[in-house]
C-alpha cells in the first residue's frame, strides 16, 4: 500500500483528510485503487479536487473552454468519426445480420425511439422530430464524445503559430497525464478488437494525418490522450453562464427550477438553479483512481463556484474496503436504462465507453431489477445470476435465457418503448400531440395484454414495469391536467389513478434499488443497493406529487379579502375547481399551518388547510412513509458536512409534503367522521 502524498496531491484541495483517509493499492480485479484508511461514516468528505482538464462535450464557439473550436474543424471531426462508424457497421452488418440489433441495444437514446409506438399517420409531426436528431449518435451525455477529446488536446500541445494569442493557458508537465490508466494495444493487442478502441485509433491517425491544425501531433499521444479521457473522465453538466443583470422573472423562474431541478446528480453546485447548459468532459487525477460500482460507497458532485469535484461517503465504509462510486450517471436522465436497469445492459454501456467487465457487488449478485414470471409456477419471482441462469425464487425451476419468458424481442420493444417515452418526457427528444394521446393506452397494453394479442405482460420484477408506472404517473398528473385540466382529471379518477403509479414507481426504487429483494436468506451475496440512484430517480416523481398536494390542500382565498367583481375573469376561472367550491361554501373545516410567505422577505403566514380527498389518503400516506421515513434520513446523513444548497431545498419540500399529507388526512378522516 502507498501514501497518496508519496504521488503528488497538488490537485486535491483536502490534502489533510484525503492523506489520512486513503491509500493506494493494488486490489484484486478492480486493480490499482483507492482504499479507506479508517473506518468512514454516511457524510464524510474523502476528496475535494480540481479538475486537471475540463472541456465543453459539444462546443458550439470557441471560448475559454474551447480556444480551437471552430465550426468547420467541429464538423470535418465529427463526419471522420460518422465514416469510421458507418464504414464499421456496415462490414460488421454485412457478415453478421443479428448485430444490427444488438448495435441498438448498446444505447438508450434515440435508437431507442425506433419502436412502433410512434407509427402514427402524423408525418409530419414525425419529420420535425427526425431534425432534432443530433449531428453524432452521442449515446447519451455519458459517452466522453471522440471529436471533442480531440480538440482538448489542442490544450496541451497547442499548435505553435496561428493561436499565440490564446490566453491563460495552463500549462501542463510532460508527465501530467502518465498518471492515467488506458487500454493499451502495444502491451494487449486483443484490445485492437475493441470497437470503441479501434475508432478512436483510426480517427486519430487519420486526424494527425489530414488537418493542418494537427501536423504537429504525435498520432501516438493523441490516441492515448483520447483513450485515457474515455477511460478516466466524469461527465458534469454545469449551468448556464450569467453575465447579465438578472432580470426579476429570471430570478423567479430560477427559484422554480431549484424546487424542480433534481435532474442531474453529476452537478449539484449550490448554484444549481438554472437548467442544464452543455455538458463538460473533467479529468480528475485522484478522483480517476476510484474504481467503479453500481452500488457504489460514495457520491460524487461538481462545486461550480470553487471548480472542484467532491467525493461524500453514504454508507459506512470499513477500513481497508476499496472506495467506490458511479461511472454511470445516476441522474435520472437515464431513468431505467443504466443504474436503474438490468445487469446485462450496464455492463454493455460500461464495456462500450470504459473498457472494463464491471465486477461490482450488484453485477455479480442475482440481477434484482430484471425479474421475470418463471414459466413453472407463474411467480413473478425468478431472477438471472452472473452465469446467465434463471432461477425461481418461489419453486426453484431453472431456465437459460432462450427458455426464460418475456427476455428476447419482447423485452427489447418493451425497453425501447419505456425509454422512448422517457426521452421525450425528460430528454431531448419532443413530445408531439400522437405520442401523447397513444402513450397511455399503449403502456397500459403493455401492463396487460389483450389475449389474442399473444404476448407476455411486464413482469411485475422488472424494472420497466417501475419504469411505466413512472410514465403513467407523469401523464396523469402532469400530462394530462395540463392539457386538459385538473377538473377533468380529477373527475375521471386520473389524479388518484396517477397517485397510485407514483407509488408503484416509489415501491419499486425502494425495494429494487435502494435495497435489494432477499427472497432466501440463504443467498449470502446480497448488494447495498444504490440510495441516491433511487433518490434522484424518485424525485421527478415527488415533484409532480408534492405540488399537487401542496396546491390543493391550501384554501388560496383564505388570507384574500375582496369584493367579487362581476368583471373579474380570472376570479370565475378559478372557480372550476371542485375543491374550492367546496371550501367557499364552508363544506369542509379548515386548519391553519405556518408557512413563509413567498415574496414578503421570509414573513410567515397562515395557511387554511382543506381535507385531503378521502382517495388519496392511502397512496400519498404510503409515499410519504417510504420516502421520509427511509430516505430522507439517509439523505440528511449524507449532506451532513456539505449541506448542499439543492439537496437542502428537496430534504425540506418531501419533509413540509409529510407533514402537509398527516394534517390534512387528519382533517379529511375528521370531516368524514363528522355526522352532516
Ligand atoms: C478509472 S480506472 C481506475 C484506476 C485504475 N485502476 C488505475 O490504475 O489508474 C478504471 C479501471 O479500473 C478497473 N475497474 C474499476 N472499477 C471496476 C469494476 N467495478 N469492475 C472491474 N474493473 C474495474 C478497470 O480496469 C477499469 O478500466
Amino acid at each position: 500500500m502507498t501514501s497518496v502524498d508519496q504521488l503528488g496531491i497538488d490537485t486535491v484541495i483536502n490534502k489533510k483528510e484525503f492523506s489520512s483517509n486513503v491509500l493506494v493499492k493494488d486490489c484484486p480485479v478492480v486493480g490499482r485503487s483507492l482504499v479507506a484508511n479508517r473506518p468512514l461514516a454516511p457524510g464524510d468528505v474523502v476528496l475535494v479536487e480540481e479538475p486537471l482538464i475540463k472541456y465543453n462535450l459539444k462546443p458550439i464557439c470557441r471560448s475559454a473552454k474551447s480556444p480551437y473550436y471552430s465550426k468547420k474543424l467541429w464538423n470535418m471531426l465529427n463526419s471522420m468519426v460518422r465514416d469510421v462508424e458507418d464504414d464499421k457497421f456496415q462490414q460488421q452488418y454485412i457478415s453478421d445480420p443479428a448485430a444490427e440489433q444488438k448495435q441498438n441495444q448498446d444505447g438508450y437514446d434515440d435508437e431507442y425511439d425506433s419502436c412502433d409506438y410512434s407509427s402514427s399517420n402524423e408525418d409530419d409531426e414525425q419529420d420535425q422530430e427526425e431534425e432534432e436528431k443530433p449531428e453524432t449518435n452521442h449515446d447519451s451525455d455519458f459517452c466522453p464524445g471522440v471529436p471533442a477529446a480531440i480538440i482538448a488536446y489542442l490544450d496541451i500541445h497547442p499548435p505553435t503559430n496561428q493561436f499565440s494569442n490564446v490566453k491563460n493557458r495552463r500549462l501542463y508537465k510532460r508527465d501530467d497525464f502518465d498518471f492515467f490508466y488506458n487500454p493499451n494495444s502495444d502491451i494487449e493487442p486483443a484490445w485492437l478488437d475493441h470497437k470503441t478502441v479501434k475508432l478512436i485509433h483510426t480517427v486519430t491517425q487519420k486526424v494527425a494525418d489530414t488537418i493542418p491544425l494537427f501536423s504537429h501531433v504525435d498520432p501516438y499521444d493523441l490516441r492515448s490522450f483520447v483513450l485515457k479521457i474515455y477511460s478516466n473522465a466524469h461527465t458534469i453538466v454545469l449551468p448556464r453562464t450569467r453575465s447579465m443583470p438578472t432580470h426579476p422573472s429570471k430570478k423567479a423562474r430560477r427559484e422554480m427550477y431549484k424546487a424542480k431541478f433534481g435532474d442531474s446528480v453529476t452537478y449539484w453546485g449550490e448554484d444549481a438553479v438554472d437548467p442544464p447548459s452543455t455538458p463538460t468532459i473533467a479529468l480528475l487525477r485522484w478522483g480517476s483512481k476510484f474504481a467503479h460500482s453500481c452500488s457504489p460507497n460514495m457520491f460524487l458532485h461538481f462545486e461550480p463556484n470553487r471548480n472542484t469535484m467532491v467525493f461524500t461517503v453514504i454508507r459506512p465504509v470499513k477500513e481497508g474496503q476499496v472506495l467506490t462510486f458511479s461511472y454511470l450517471p445516476e441522474d435520472d436522465s437515464t431513468v431505467g436504462g443504466l443504474v436503474l436497469g438490468g445487469t446485462p445492459d450496464r455492463r454493455a454501456k460500461l464495456q462500450k465507453f470504459k473498457f472494463f467487465e464491471c465486477s461490482c457487488e450488484r453485477c455479480v449478485d442475482w440481477d434484482w431489477s430484471r425479474g421475470i414470471t418463471c414459466n413453472a409456477c407463474h411467480n413473478p419471482t425468478s431472477f438471472r445470476d452472473d452465469k446467465h441462469v434463471w432461477t425461481c425464487f418461489s419453486c426453484q425451476a431453472q431456465n437459460s435465457d432462450d427458455e426464460a419468458t418475456f427476455i428476447g424481442e419482447r423485452e427489447d420493444l418493451v425497453q425501447q418503448t419505456v425509454m422512448g417515452f422517457v426521452a421525450r418526457i425528460h430528454g431531448h427528444r419532443r413530445m408531439n400531440e400522437s405520442t401523447m394521446r397513444m402513450m397511455e393506452p399503449y403502456l397500459l397494453e403493455l401492463l396487460d395484454p389483450a389475449p389474442e394479442k399473444n404476448v407476455v405482460a411486464v413482469p411485475k420484477n422488472h424494472w420497466t414495469h417501475g419504469v411505466i408506472h413512472f410514465l403513467l404517473a407523469s401523464y396523469h398528473l402532469n400530462l394530462f391536467p395540463r392539457t386538459f385540466g385538473k377538473g377533468l382529471a380529477d373527475q375521471l379518477g386520473l389524479t388518484r389513478q396517477g397517485l397510485e403509479e407514483a407509488l408503484v414507481y416509489i415501491e419499486f426504487l425502494n425495494n429494487t434499488i435502494r435495497t435489494h429483494p432477499n427472497f432466501n436468506k440463504a443467498v449470502t451475496l446480497q448488494s447495498n443497493g444504490n440510495l441516491m440512484a433511487a433518490f434522484f430517480a424518485g424525485w421527478r416523481v415527488l415533484t409532480l406529487v408534492i405540488d399537487l398536494v401542496m396546491d390543493i390542500t391550501e384554501n388560496k382565498y383564505a388570507n384574500v379579502s375582496y369584493e367579487k367583481d362581476d368583471d373579474d375573469e380570472d376570479y370565475e376561472a378559478s372557480r372550476d375547481n371542485k375543491q374550492d367550491e367546496e371550501i367557499k361554501s364552508n363544506k369542509q373545516q379548515p386548519i391553519a399551518e405556518k408557512k413563509s410567505a413567498e415574496n414578503d422577505g421570509g414573513k410567515t403566514v397562515d395557511v387554511v388547510l382543506i381535507p385531503l380527498n378521502q382517495d388519496w389518503i392511502v397512496p400519498l400516506t404510503k409515499i410519504s412513509s417510504v420516502v421520509n421515513k427511509e430516505w430522507i434520513p439517509l439523505i440528511e446523513q449524507v449532506s451532513k458536512t456539505q449541506q448542499l444548497a439543492v439537496l437542502q431545498h428537496m430534504i425540506s419540500q418531501i419533509r413540509s409534503f409529510g407533514d402537509r399529507v398527516e394534517k390534512t388526512s387528519f382533517l379529511s378522516s375528521s370531516t368524514a367522521s363528522t355526522p352532516p
